[in-house]
């Protein structure tokens, strides 16, 4: 029975423009991405969206709309990683690095998904709309995609 873990993911936009994070460390590490991490055990998907992205980027955020659900399989790993993205405009503070990442704002139209996860060209195009996304994509290793779904929720 393969098991399920769960992830946030939080993309902030500033008009056109959106936040990302170059992943200074761990998983993910040397490409962009919006923040998040694992949900722990005591806290709703919700509260940890709000809680990575504030430990990751030091913005605090009091609403976080619901974007899409990912699901990832990587070949010859039992654990499905469920990511529930999120976005928002609504946010305090200013962009700060951390252990974590390093933020930066792109324009929409410079978004460098070269560095980014190969998922990501597929689905941000949903995001930047706000139409909601459903995904499950198999990755073979970290940089191929042996095949996907991808649709819209409403
Ligand atoms: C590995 C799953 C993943 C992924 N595809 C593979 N693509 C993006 N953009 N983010 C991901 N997460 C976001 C949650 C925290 C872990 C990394």
């Amino acid at each position: 029975m393969t098991k399920t873990k769960l992830y946030t993911l939080a993309l902030i936009r500033n008009n056109s423009d959106v936040l990302l994070g170059m992943k200074k460390r761990g998983f993910g590490v040397g490409r962009w991405n919006g923040f998040g991490g694992k949900v722990h055990s005591n806290e709703t998907v919700l509260e940890a969206a709000k809680r990575e992205l504030h430990e990751e980027s030091g913005l605090i955020v009091n609403e976080l709309q619901e974007a899409g659900l990912l699901k990832f399989e990587f070949i010859g790993e039992p654990e499905i990683m469920e990511v529930h993205v999120f976005t928002t405009n609504k946010f305090e503070g200013t962009p700060a690095e951390s252990e974590e990442m390093r933020p930066q704002w792109f324009p929409i139209s410079e978004i460098p998904f070269d560095d980014m996860w190969p998922d990501d060209i597929l689905w941000f195009p949903f995001l930047l709309k706000g139409q909601k996304f459903s995904g499950y994509f198999k990755f073979k290793g970290h940089s191929e995609i042996l095949d996907y779904t991808l649709e819209p929720e409403c």
